[in-house]
């Protein structure tokens, strides 16, 4: 038996015919009849603006899908997920990384527990930059490596590149995460063992990418004429598997905890993010932790129609299951943003992929979307076009800063209108009238006009949110993170399904474990499909030493 979106919400011919009703509307009109709708679309909340007014949505619209929201018991679920109920039912666990920005003195077990390990961490920063910490020739460390894979990696390295203008030069930070020996290779060949520091960042301490690539350093480092006995110079870990980091030869000092109640995704602030502290400074990086902090007070307080993470959510679950869109554009207009793109495919996808509900019935209804981008404005000279003059309609999250760091102002003027005009262009588009007056005015002939106009006809009515913050600061980037994070899973509870599971990525790590082992023995079953077998045979011909 599937489960039906329209069994779950009472209202869901309202939403239908509120979506129909679009059909007949723009998104211009309702500006020109809304002198006010900026003001009646926006929310500002912890150093963020949601300004959602080009959107296909009315205050009917919002009204029912906030009554959605309720029959979700999307309030309910908020508080469950806050106090710790065990939202994640698969595991068996809470999704707890409220707990790891607390604001104020720690409280709970689980807040005493992060308050003890970043305290720790702390040190370890101090006593890396101040030079104190040596490596096994007695030189300070220069360089710092995190080897990590999916929420080990993507979250710390796109907070670091995002928080560039707050590095603090003490080390260089570097990132490893693919298995492919390429990376970790044409990295450690510009690196001084005896200055770098490896920080495996794990939580389940099993990842093949990670481990293969942790033996690749620690080879690299005795490699260099570091004694067994003084690897404790130069690695580090951060898993809520100590025991497998021990065994694995980290020095039991140096492993830091993470807790089962943190989802992979949503651990970078945890010691895994102990890659932004050691580029940005403790500081910073609590500052980072207050400003999520800070959001997750706006989502557990504010109104629904007033909340900002609720609002993306209801966004996205308007266009997926009303208005038929699968696919949702991220484009920050700042370069130092240009990860957050990639960060959100795996928030997003990972999180809200799912085709069963929480019970295991499987859905009738599309989940999550896939998400895509890269910074602006380099989008607009490759896939804009798409976004402009396509058959598809993609909405879109253009994220914008009022003030740069850096003084080039000229640019950033530059940077900021293209961001403005991108999202009003796809709204307002351009008719074939206005086109065609446009091409007669410039002395176009009528013959060349006729051929001519309907390639320059924008459609518009094409839907973008505009979030804004004043400067890309670790205050308002932790903002940013913690608004999708709770927009991610104000969708699950939207679609009842469990967002903090990833089943699916389980069936191609066992496959490539198998086709391992084939290649290793040169075993290859008879009762694998003729692709794989082939392909298989080719990588054992092209590579007989192995
Ligand atoms: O931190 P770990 O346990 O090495 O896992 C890395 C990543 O692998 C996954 O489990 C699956 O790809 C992600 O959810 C996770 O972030």
């Amino acid at each position: 038996m599937q489960k039906k979106l329209s069994d779950l919400f009472s209202n869901w011919d309202q939403l239908n015919t509120a979506a129909n009703e679009w059909q007949n509307r723009t998104l211009a009109e309702a500006f020109q009849q809304d002198t006010n709708r900026a003001a009646r679309f926006s929310v500002t909340a912890a150093g963020l603006q949601l300004d959602y007014s080009k959107n296909h949505v009315d205050e009917n619209t919002l009204s029912q899908l906030v009554a959605a929201a309720e029959q979700a018991d999307l309030s309910g679920a908020i508080k469950r997920l806050m106090r710790g109920d065990h939202v994640n039912n698969t595991e068996d666990r809470p999704a707890l990384h409220s707990a790891l920005r607390y604001l104020g003195e720690a409280s709970t077990e689980e807040e005493k527990a992060v308050a003890a390990t970043l305290e720790k961490m702390a040190g370890l920063i101090d006593s890396v930059h101040s030079g104190e910490w040596k490596g096994y020739t007695g030189e300070k460390i220069t360089d710092v490596v995190n080897i990590g894979i999916g929420g080990s990696d993507l979250g710390p390295r796109m907070v670091t590149k995002a928080l560039t203008p707050f590095h603090t030069g003490h080390v260089n930070v570097h990132f490893v995460a693919n298995v492919d020996g390429a990376e970790i290779y044409d990295l450690t060949r510009k690196l001084n063992p005896a200055s770098t520091l490896f920080l495996v960042a794990s939580k389940s301490f099993s990842t093949l990418e990670t481990l293969e690539n942790s033996l690749t350093a620690r080879k690299w480092m005795l490699d260099s004429g570091c004694a067994q006995d003084q690897l404790k110079h130069h690695f580090v870990a951060i898993s809520s598997k100590v025991d497998k980091a021990v065994e694995f030869g980290i020095d039991a000092e140096n492993v830091y905890p993470l807790w089962d109640w943190v989802g992979g995704r949503y651990s970078l602030w945890s010691a895994i993010g102990m890659p932004i502290a050691f580029a940005v400074g403790m500081e910073n990086f609590n500052k980072l932790r207050a400003g999520a902090g800070a959001m997750d007070q706006h989502f557990a307080t504010a109104p629904l129609d007033k909340n900002i993470p609720v609002l993306m959510g209801l966004l996205m679950f308007w266009y997926s299951n009303f208005l038929g869109t699968d696919t949702q554009a991220i484009l920050p207009y700042a370069y130092h943003l240009q990860l957050l793109p990639a960060y959100l495919q795996q928030l997003e996808m990972e999180s809200n992929g799912k085709s069963v509900t929480r019970d295991g019935v499987k859905v009738d209804y599309q989940t999550g979307s896939i998400v895509w981008g890269t910074e602006g404005t380099n989008g607009q000279h490759s896939f804009h076009q798409l976004l402009h003059q396509g058959t598809t309609m993609v909405p879109i999250d253009f994220i914008a800063t009022l003030q740069a760091h850096h003084p080039i102002a000229h640019q950033h003027k530059y940077l900021f209108a293209n961001c403005v005009a991108q999202s009003q262009a796809l709204m307002t588009g351009r008719d074939l009238a206005t086109t065609e007056a446009e091409l007669r005015a410039a002395g176009v002939s009528e013959e060349e006009i006729a051929s001519l106009a309907p390639h320059k006809v924008h459609p518009g009515n094409r839907p973008s949110n505009v979030i804004l913050m004043e400067k890309l600061t670790p205050e308002t980037l932790g903002a940013l993170i913690a608004a999708y994070e709770h927009k991610v899973y104000t969708l699950g509870v939207l679609w009842n399904i469990n967002s903090y599971d990833q089943w699916g990525v389980e069936l191609g790590k066992l496959l490539g474990t198998h086709i391992a082992n084939a290649i290793t023995t040169t075993d290859i079953p008879g009762d694998w499909d003729s692709s794989t077998q082939t392909l298989v045979r080719k990588f054992n011909e092209a590579n007989k030493s192995l």
